[in-house]
């Protein structure tokens, strides 16, 4: 399962928790303006907006995972298994594969509005990367730094662009059926809650916290949409860009996914193997891991975007553990 939010205080910050089994070996992977973007079924597009994102490079290519651009516009592909269909290639479309999908939308596109436009005559194909990876079956939660976000979802229906006022999106079911099963949970609150039950009955406020009594905790996805959404939106706005990072990854890490406790295979457990987001306004682009809570930072180099060529940073996944004695 994964989870991907929109924290907007000022500045806005985009990005997403990967969760998963295995790892890819992805890293932090900036694509300056002047990298040649080819597509299997469209012209090259050789300048573009520089992204930077969490990505698997594979023949120099950089398979996006999400990433935002240099204009403050973010994109993350979530598991979508089931519901997802692409398209065999149709000649009124642009057709585009998933895979080049984040690229193709980031490398355009400054903002949500210019991004929906863009969607109206798109297309995803079936086409996979290689022999070895194959189509995965994704949906994209699509933000800008205004604060609008939308869904993009492609079922054997064709390509649904929704708008999306909570700003979060997780995995199954479709994005209109989150947001019913969202409304179930309306009397969640922060506050302790007012006796409506029965009023003539004398019922203890017995513990803090009790108005959130019934937030799903669960790792499921829906579970997961239900409870970010409610921390995002109950979220302190900080003074600092130092306290709204440290807001938005409690954001994220009320949902991460512990080892052990989603076993997807006999023995076998997805877990949140990165976190990460960037400031849409400076182009800063955070990440913690599963073995290092320590914030992580790349910033956009602005002066030196004018370029071809591809910036990769490991991951820094070691713990790292401040001895006080
Ligand atoms: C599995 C990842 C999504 C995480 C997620 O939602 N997990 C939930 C699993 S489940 O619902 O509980 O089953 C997705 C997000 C981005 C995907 C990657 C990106 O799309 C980039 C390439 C695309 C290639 O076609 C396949 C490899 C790949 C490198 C993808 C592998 C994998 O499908 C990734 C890493």
């Amino acid at each position: 399962m994964c989870t991907s939010v929109i924290y907007t205080v000022g500045d806005a910050y985009f990005g997403r928790n990967l969760d998963l089994e295995v790892s890819f070996g992805q890293q932090v992977v900036i694509m300056p303006r002047d990298f040649a973007l080819h597509f299997r079924k469209l012209p090259t597009i050789a300048h573009h907006y520089a992204i930077t994102g969490m990505a698997l490079v594979q023949d120099n290519y950089p398979l996006y995972f999400d990433g935002a651009n240099e204009k403050g516009l973010g994109m993350a592909g979530l598991n979508f298994d089931g519901p997802a269909h692409y398209f065999p290639e149709q000649t009124d479309k642009q057709n585009v594969t998933p895979f080049e999908f984040v690229p193709y939308v980031l490398g355009q596109c400054a903002t949500v509005a210019e991004a929906k436009k863009l969607l109206k005559n798109v297309s995803l194909i079936n086409i996979n990367f290689s022999d070895k990876l194959a189509l995965s079956p994704l949906h994209w939660l699509i933000a800008d730094k205004s604060g609008a976000s939308i869904v993009v979802e492609s079922t054997t229906a064709g390509l649904n662009v929704y708008d999306n006022p909570v700003g979060v999106l997780t995995n199954n079911p479709e994005f209109p059926q989150q947001l019913q099963n969202l409304a179930n949970y309306q009397s969640v609150s922060p506050a302790n809650p007012e006796n409506t039950l029965a009023v003539n009955l004398s019922l203890p406020v017995y513990s803090r916290g009790l108005g959130s009594h019934f937030l799903p905790g669960g790792m499921d996805s829906e579970s997961r949409f239900v409870k970010v959404a409610f921390t995002k939106e109950n979220a302190p706005v900080g003074k600092t860009e130092d306290e709204n990072v440290i807001n938005y990854f409690h954001i994220l890490h009320s949902v991460e996914q512990q080892k052990g406790l989603d076993e997807v295979a006999p023995n076998t457990f997805e877990y949140t193997i990165y976190s990460d987001g960037m400031d849409l306004t400076t182009g800063t682009f955070y990440y913690t891991t599963y073995t290092n809570n320590q914030i992580n930072a790349v910033k956009m180099p602005k002066d030196h975007l004018d370029q071809d060529q591809l910036m990769t940073f490991d991951l820094q996944d070691k713990p790292t553990i401040n001895y006080q004695n």
